[in-house]
């Protein structure tokens, strides 16, 4: 039961919640039902129909519909008095700047993406607003509370990169269903069904490993007066015969390992033109046109199919694909929500899979592994949602020490499933709440300025507008206002190798970065390197500083990014041989892990300062 002055702190805030997703609508209608009447909701996304198992807000009638919006209407439609503003917007647009954030009280986010969380971070710290971060991950959840000056901010820790695989894993030598299945989506289906034109590493060390007979394009065009089925047998015969009897021709890339077999389609399914014959010959429509395995009669979508479906269900899908998106061939993107896409990706995933000796899965299992599914887990959103309003009303009523970060466990770690961890301080060396410069390991002779804005400002340290500067001399930058000579030349400096910049970037040089709408700047110190591991460090340029080393045992220990709905754990998890389900529970082993060494101070992690860890890391066991 709430107390008065709580009741009276809830009756006066003014949130902002981001994200009206799986976290977003329990937390909506939480907020609402505790008594919150003024909310303002951000989220781009609209509703889809794998959504309404968890999103309650929403029903069938909605899918297109802005989710903002229509969490807003469904809300007001039992609790008709409240105050609540939607906003159909992406939360990095300009109009959320920092005097928009400066309106609240707090911040409560339902994101599912690192990059937007920490957009979000950078602003509430400008503000000066508390944020209520959160994600789940199946089982796992967490809450944590980020107050400028007396608790870590959201990017005080590293967050774990997203899983990548070496490319001559993918192309040439894969060794778990993963990386077939990375294959068949990025390299076959790009192939066959996107932008052919995009430049695509898989494509340069295809070419790197192949023959000069081989450097052509693959032929996966279809030929003007060929059937669609005939092009589709064709490609199959190309992709899983021909070129991997090319692969053999490289012996000693097979010295050590396991040869993979060229599979041919009148070896497997030697009666298939007459099993094809004119299902999708000049238009005519499969009666279902949305899946390949319902037109085979394949129903279970956890059976693992043998070879022969897998080869009747790449073809049909490729079939159906032509006959249904033939104007959007050449502009798909795979899409985990799209069930043809899934199932050729999971077909020719099985189908590379036999070839190499790996275990084939079921499409579901597949599936899982191709969008970076954790299947959701709708209980575990509402657990997280109520945690984020409990801590919302201890930021509202200044009840900072009672302020928790909660994980919500799979299996009971301490007789407790929900463990509430005292935050932690800020990270003196966090390049973003301290300032801490970082450094950056360059070949300055041969990366461009566009590496390092694209590769290393945008894509490591999520800067949107970035501001590149050198002393007082501005390297980079964009926007409106900006005059055209100036667009021309930061323009033309992006395509500048680095030491031929207009003032040179060389060994020792500090640059500085600025983005004016998240009120974020660091310094880049510049360290001058010769060689990078291609397949190590494909960037050619490598993140480092005290930020990245300093965490102390106790901040090492804590969950990597955190579970996310759909995001952080799942990223860098999802996609190991392993099925999803052995994944979560290596997650939750290491959480089980996490805890225990919170309780019982770890010696052989050499706690530094004992005392100290163990005030900050203390499991308050009598909460709640
Ligand atoms: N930059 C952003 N601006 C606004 N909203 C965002 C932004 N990034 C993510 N979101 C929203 O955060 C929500 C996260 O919800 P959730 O994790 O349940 O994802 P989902 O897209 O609804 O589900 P799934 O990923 O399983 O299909 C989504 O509704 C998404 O649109
Ligand atoms: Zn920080």
């Amino acid at each position: 039961m709430a107390s008065a002055e709580e009741l009276a702190a809830i009756k006066k805030a003014k949130i902002l919640m981001v994200g009206a997703g799986g976290i977003g609508c329990e937390l909506l209608k939480t907020l609402v039902l505790t008594g919150f009447r003024d909310i303002h909701l951000i989220d781009m996304d609209t509703i889809e129909v794998s959504n309404l198992n968890r999103q309650f807000l929403f029903r069938k009638h909605h899918v297109g519909q802005s989710k903002a919006k229509v969490a807003r209407e469904a809300v007001l439609k039992f609790r008709p008095d409240v105050n609540i503003v939607a906003y159909h917007a992406n939360v990095k647009s300009t109009e959320f700047n920092v005097e928009f954030f400066q309106n609240f009280h707090v911040v409560l986010n339902g994101l599912d993406n690192l990059d937007a969380r920490r957009h979000v971070n950078r602003l509430c710290l400008a503000a000066g607003v508390p944020l209520v971060e959160s994600g789940t991950t199946g089982y796992l959840g967490q809450v944590t509370v980020h107050i400028k000056g007396k608790t870590e901010c959201y990017e005080c820790q590293p967050k774990p990169a997203p899983k990548t695989y070496p490319i001559c894993t993918i192309t040439s030598t894969p060794s778990k269903p993963v990386h077939c299945v990375v294959w068949a989506k990025e390299l076959a289906f790009t192939r066959l069904f996107g932008d052919k034109n995009q430049a695509n590493d898989l494509d340069s060390q295809t070419k790197e490993a192949s023959s000069a007979s081989e450097q052509q394009v693959l032929p996966l065009e279809l030929q003007e007066g060929e059937s669609v089925a005939s092009f589709a047998f064709r490609v199959f015969d190309y992709v899983f015969g021909h070129n991997i009897e090319a692969a053999l021709k490289n012996e000693d890339a097979w010295k050590s390992r396991r040869k993979p077999v060229p599979l041919y389609l009148n070896k497997i399914l030697p009666n298939i033109a007459e099993e094809f014959k004119g299902s999708c010959e000049n238009g005519a429509r499969p009666e279902n046109s949305c899946s390949a395995m319902s037109v085979l009669g394949l129903k279970n979508p956890q059976e693992v199919w043998s070879i022969e479906d897998n080869a009747r269900v790449f073809l049909k899908s490729i079939e159906i694909l032509y006959a249904t998106k033939s104007k959007a061939i050449g502009t798909l993107v795979f899409d985990k929500d799209d069930q043809l896409a899934v199932e050729f990706v999971s077909a020719a995933a099985n189908i590379r899979s036999y070839s190499f000796g790996i275990p084939m899965l079921s499409l579901f299992d597949l599936k899982g592994i191709a969008g970076n599914i954790v299947h959701a887990i709708a209980t575990t959103n509402a657990i997280i949602a109520g945690l984020i309003v409990l801590e919302a009303i201890k930021i509202l009523t200044s009840d900072f020490n009672h302020s928790r970060m909660t994980y919500c466990l799979e299996h009971p770690s301490k007789k407790l499933l929900l463990m509430p961890v005292e935050p932690f301080e800020p990270n003196s060396s966090c390049y973003v709440c301290s300032q801490t410069p970082l450094s950056l390991e360059v070949n300055t002779s041969k990366s461009k300025l566009r590496d390092v804005v694209e590769k290393i400002v945008k894509a490591k340290l999520s800067v949107h507008s970035p501001v590149i500067m050198q002393g007082s001399n501005i390297l980079y930058e964009t926007g409106e206002d900006l005059e055209k000579d100036m667009v021309l030349l930061y323009t033309s400096n992006l395509d500048k190798f680095l030491v031929d910049l207009p003032t040179p970037i060389t060994n020792g040089t500090v640059l500085s970065v600025e983005d004016f709408q998240q009120e974020f700047s660091c310094n880049l110190h510049i360290k001058h390197r010769d060689e990078f591991d291609e397949e190590k460090e494909p960037d050619g340029m490598i993140l480092t500083g005290k930020w990245l080393t300093s965490q102390t045992p106790e901040q090492q220990l804590n969950v990597p990014g955190g579970p996310t709905e759909g995001n952080n754990v799942v990223e860098a998890v999802a996609g190991e041989t392993k099925t999803i389900n052995d994944e979560l529970q290596e997650v939750d082993g290491d959480f089980a892990e996490i805890l225990e060494v919170n309780t019982v101070a770890d010696k052989k992690r050499k706690i530094q300062d004992e005392e100290q860890a163990q005030k900050r890391m203390r499991v308050s066991l009598d909460e709640r």
